[in-house]
């Protein structure tokens, strides 16, 4: 965000992570790193470091299914753009990852970041994550919006979040820290062919 200030977010989870200190019903950080980010977070001195960065249109998310009353309310109230699971189921995940680019980099005009969070796909899939949600993306639909944000030429950056090898069994363990290592593959332009 200090190099393109512009950077358009796509933000994949189950999640919202948009909590504000104030909000948050479990008081876990990890719920609230979008609110510090668009600075709707009231002062937490320990994250003070933390500097507002983005607007609430130059954010974008998909795969959303596990969303606080308090967080529906912040997006609502900021009209940031949401393609939950619904709209994944409705317009199929191609049509999703185009419309969540288009909102985010019209044109293909700005960069993009894109963070993802393991638990965005099914738990069967990914399942030692912290915080897993029944009824998510499934192994290629995390795949394509990878390998789609790679072909727009915009992604400047990314993160791979909530990889939990603590987490169940070592088959579970292996199966997760490998779908997520071929996630960032594919982010990076790994593709089947
Ligand atoms: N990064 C995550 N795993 N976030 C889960 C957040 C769950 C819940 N909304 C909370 O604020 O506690």
């Amino acid at each position: 965000m200090a190099v393109h200030p512009d950077t358009g977010l796509i933000w994949v989870d189950a999640h919202a992570d948009i909590n504000t200190p104030e909000t948050t019903e479990s008081g876990n950080i990890h719920g609230c790193p979008v609110s510090f980010l668009l600075g709707i977070a009231g002062q937490i001195p320990e994250f003070s470091w933390v500097k507002p960065c983005l607007r609430p249109e130059r954010l974008v998310y998909i795969g959303l299914r596990d969303v606080d009353h308090a967080e529906k309310k912040i997006l609502r109230d900021h009209g940031i753009k949401v393609f939950s699971m619904h709209e994944v189921d409705k317009y199929g995940i191609a049509k999703v990852v185009e419309m969540a680019v288009e909102h985010v980099s019209p044109g293909r005009t700005r960069p993009i970041h894109l963070s993802f969070d393991v638990d965005a796909l099914d738990p069967s899939v990914a399942p030692s994550t912290g915080t897993p949600v029944r009824g998510g993306l499934t192994f290629r639909e995390g795949h394509y919006i990878c390998e789609a944000i790679y072909e727009t030429g915009c992604l400047v950056s990314m993160d791979l979040m909530e990889v939990n090898p603590s987490l169940e069994d070592d088959h579970a363990v292996i199966q997760t820290v490998t779908v997520g290592c071929s996630l960032v593959r594919s982010t990076l332009g790994e593709t089947l062919l």
